[in-house]
C-alpha cells in the first residue's frame, strides 16, 4: 500500500512541524485543528520556517511554494478519512485522542494508518479505542520537528509486521532515523529526558539555583543545546507535566511525582513559549526568568 496522503491532527507546536516534514518530502497533507486561528497561526509558521532554510541556501523559493501548496486544511476532522496515514498531534490528553479517535474511525478507509505522536500514552490502550488495533503505531516526532532527526516508533501489543514496515519507510523518505520503543510509559525519549526537566524544577523549587544558574549550568556543564528549563518552556509546561504523570501513574514510582512548582505554573497557564510565560517570560524583547 502506497503512502501520498497524510492527515495531521492538532495544528499546534508539533502539528505544524510534522505537516511541514510531510509536505517538503513530497506527500499531499491535510491538517486540522478545533481552533481556525491554530491553523492560520500553523501555516504562518511553517511559511517563516521555510524561509529560515532558503534564508541559508538550504531550499530553493519554488520548492517553498510546492511544499505549500500541498498543505490543505479544514476544521472538520472527518475529512481525513481518505487519508492514508493519520499523524494525531493533538494536545497531550488521553481523553481528547480517544474522543478524537471515536469520532474518526467510522470514516475512515479501510487502509488507513491510524498513528499518535503521543509523548508518553499507551499506544496499546490507545489502539484498543478504534477498529483497527492492527493498523495503529505511535509515531513520535522530537521537537523542532524540521530539525530533529529522531523519529520514535512504537508498537502497540497488535501492531502488525506489514503497519511497522509502512512507518519505517515513511522515516526514511522524510529523510529522518527511526528508534524503536517498546509500549511502556512514556517510551525511551520522555522516560529518560522528562524526568530529568523534574529534576530541574525540583532543583528550582528547593532554592537549590536560580532558572538562569541552573539553565546555564546544563548548557556550558553538559554541552545541552538549551537548559532544562528552557527546554521545559519549549516543550511546554502542561506537556511536561503530562508526561510526569502518565510515569508515575503507570510505573506506580514515586520518584516520577511531578514537583509541585510544575503543577503551579501549569495550574497558573503559565505554560512556556505557547502561552508567552513559563519559566521565562516571553513577552519582552528577550526572555527574562519568572523566578
Ligand atoms: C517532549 C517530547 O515528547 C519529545 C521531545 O521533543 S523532547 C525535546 C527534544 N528537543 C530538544 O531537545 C531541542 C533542544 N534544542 C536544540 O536542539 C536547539 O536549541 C534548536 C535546534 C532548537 C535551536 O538550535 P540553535 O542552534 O539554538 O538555534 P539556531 O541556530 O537558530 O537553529 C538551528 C537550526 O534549527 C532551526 N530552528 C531553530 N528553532 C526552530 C524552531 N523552533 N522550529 C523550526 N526550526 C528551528 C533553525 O532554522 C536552524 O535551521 P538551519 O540549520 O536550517 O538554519
Ligand atoms: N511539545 C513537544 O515538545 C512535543 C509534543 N509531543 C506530543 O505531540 C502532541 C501535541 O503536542 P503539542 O503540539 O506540543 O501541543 P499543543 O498544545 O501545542 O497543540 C495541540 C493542538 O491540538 C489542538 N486540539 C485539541 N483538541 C483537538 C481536537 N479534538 N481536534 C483537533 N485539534 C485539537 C489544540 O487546540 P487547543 O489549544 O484549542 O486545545 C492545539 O492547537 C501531544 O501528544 C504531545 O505529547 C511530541 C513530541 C514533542
Amino acid at each position: 500500500m502506497t503512502i501520498e496522503r497524510v492527515g495531521v491532527i492538532g495544528a499546534g507546536q508539533m502539528g505544524n512541524g510534522i505537516a511541514h516534514v510531510f509536505a517538503r518530502a513530497g506527500y499531499e497533507v491535510l491538517i486540522t485543528d478545533v481552533q481556525a486561528e491554530a491553523l492560520d497561526k500553523a501555516m504562518k509558521t511553517i511559511e517563516r520556517n521555510l524561509d529560515r532554510q532558503i534564508a541559508k541556501g538550504a531550499l530553493e523559493e519554488a520548492q517553498k511554494t510546492e511544499a505549500l501548496g500541498r498543505i490543505s486544511t479544514t476544521q472538520t476532522l472527518t475529512d481525513l478519512g481518505p487519508c492514508d496515514l493519520i499523524i494525531e498531534a493533538a494536545t497531550e490528553r488521553e481523553a481528547v485522542k480517544t474522543a478524537i479517535f471515536e469520532e474518526l474511525v467510522p470514516h475512515l478507509a479501510e487502509h488507513t494508518i491510524l498513528t499518535s505522536n503521543t509523548s508518553s500514552i499507551s499506544i496499546t490502550r490507545l489502539a484498543s479505542r478504534t477498529d483497527r488495533p492492527e493498523k495503529f503505531m505511535g509515531f513520535h516526532f522530537m521537537n523542532p520537528v524540521p530539525v530533529m532527526s529522531l523519529v520514535e516508533l512504537i508498537r502497540g501489543i497488535a501492531t502488525d509486521e506489514e503497519t511497522f514496515r509502512a512507518c519505517l519507510e515513511v522515516v526514511d523518505r522524510l529523510g529522518k532515523t527511526a528508534a524503536t520503543s517498546e509500549d511502556f510509559p512514556a517510551f525511551i525519549v520522555n522516560r529518560i529526558l522528562m524526568p530529568m526537566i523534574n529534576e530541574a524544577v525540583y532543583t528550582l523549587y528547593e532554592g537549590v539555583g536560580s532558572v538562569s544558574s541552573i539553565d546555564t549550568s546544563l548548557k556550558l556543564g553538559a554541552n545541552h543545546p538549551m537548559g532544562p528549563l528552557e527546554l521545559a518552556d519549549f516543550i511546554g509546561l502542561d506537556t511536561c507535566l503530562a508526561i510526569m504523570n502518565v510515569l508515575h501513574d503507570g510505573l506506580a514510582d514515586t520518584k516520577y511525582r511531578p514537583c509541585p512548582l510544575l503543577t503551579k505554573y501549569v495550574e497558573a497557564g503559565w505554560l512556556g513559549r505557547k502561552t508567552g510565560r513559563g519559566f521565562y517570560d516571553y513577552r519582552g524583547e528577550t526572555p527574562v526568568p519568572t523566578r
